[in-house]
């Protein structure tokens, strides 16, 4: 898969794919099933399959501020993506230039002359151009008159409603990992690479990679039986363990992180990147009155967390 990070002065191999639009921030089912509409079309016209997306999110460009909110880093959707077959990542920087066209020139400027994009598909509810003016049927009118092909794909629907990145946020703050996942199609991940800490964990006899969580949205603190894989280095492959995610509020009141325990395991993670799937919420964190006592708590927190997970 190659990346591309501009619109402008794209080389030839670039051109020309058949891409579907959007931030698909957390590559759940809906984004999944729109980009098996758009492989079937890139293998009948001949061309890469492509994928339009934007960095930062335009929600973060628009309120910096704001609490983080994304499921996924760039990086993160970019493997993901990857998997999938993708060819082609358009990752546009969204800026106050590309905000600022509106409808018209961004179909003219970006998907025609920049991209040159055979074919677009979007969701039934995509909006684009200056001040989200654009919708569907303004782009099916842009693409017969420039010349590229739109397919809009209809809205994906689980049992409990439609399947949505909002939804998948909700089910995460919630404290229901195993509805996001039912909406993702895959555990939701958090990625990252293994920090220092306190090196505390090892004189617990619970140690702990740790990793910041600083930019992703932060699902409900507390304890969780998670899936570890080891991306890279000499540890590299899937473990099962336990995590807790947040303050640890017996130590003080800390920056909110992720602390893993990964069973079975010894070896030195520092700087190596992972990846954490939470599976089941198991309680929030406590303050406990001893060290003995948050062990004994851990001890009880591993062996349902192993039976949780030896379940799957
Ligand atoms: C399964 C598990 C459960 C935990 N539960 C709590 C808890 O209830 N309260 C708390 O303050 N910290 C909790 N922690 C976090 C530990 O306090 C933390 O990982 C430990 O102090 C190691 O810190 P360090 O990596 O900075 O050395 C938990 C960690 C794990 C792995
Ligand atoms: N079973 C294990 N689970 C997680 N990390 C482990 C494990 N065994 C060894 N480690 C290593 O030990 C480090 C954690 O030790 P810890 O005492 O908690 O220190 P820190 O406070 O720096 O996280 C991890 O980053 C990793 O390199």
């Amino acid at each position: 898969m190659r990346i591309i990070r501009d619109y402008s002065f794209v080389t030839d191999q670039d051109r020309g794919a058949a891409a579907a639009i959007g931030n698909f921030d957390g590559v759940h089912l809906g984004h999944q099933s729109v980009i098996d509409l758009t492989r079937d079309i890139a293998s009948e016209k001949g061309v890469p399959l492509g994928i339009m997306s934007f960095e930062p999110h335009p929600r973060q460009f628009f309120a910096p501020k704001a609490p983080a909110f994304r499921l996924m880093s760039a990086e993160a959707r970019a493997h993901r993506l990857e998997k999938l077959g993708v060819e082609r990542l358009y990752e546009l920087p969204f800026n106050a230039t590309l905000s600022a066209l509106s409808p018209e020139d961004f179909a003219a400027k970006v998907i025609r002359d920049g991209l040159a994009l055979t074919h677009v598909v979007v969701g039934a509810d995509f909006c684009f151009g200056q001040g989200r003016k654009g919708d569907v049927e303004d782009l099916k009118r842009f693409g017969a008159d420039m010349g590229f092909g739109v397919t809009v794909a209809e809205l994906l629907h689980g049992d409990k409603g439609e399947v949505s990145s909002t939804a998948i946020r909700e089910a995460l703050a919630e404290g229901r990992p195993r509805d996001a996942q039912a909406m993702l199609g895959h555990w939701h991940r958090m990625d990252g690479e293994v920090i220092g800490g306190d090196q505390r964990g090892r004189e617990l006899g619970y140690p702990t990679a740790n990793m910041s969580i600083d930019g992703l949205h932060q699902p409900k603190m507390g304890v969780y039986a998670v899936l570890i894989d080891v991306l890279d280095g000499p540890h590299k492959g899937s473990y099962h363990g336990a995590a807790s995610l947040g303050v640890r509020p017996m130590f003080g009141e800390n920056k909110p992180n992720l602390e893993t325990f990964i069973f079975d395991f010894k070896g030195d993670l520092y700087g190596t990147p992972i990846s954490v799937g939470l599976v089941d919420y198991l309680r929030p964190e406590a303050k406990f009155d001893s060290l003995e006592a948050l062990i004994a708590q851990m001890d009880a927190d591993c062996a349902k967390a192993r039976d949780l997970l030896a379940a799957l």
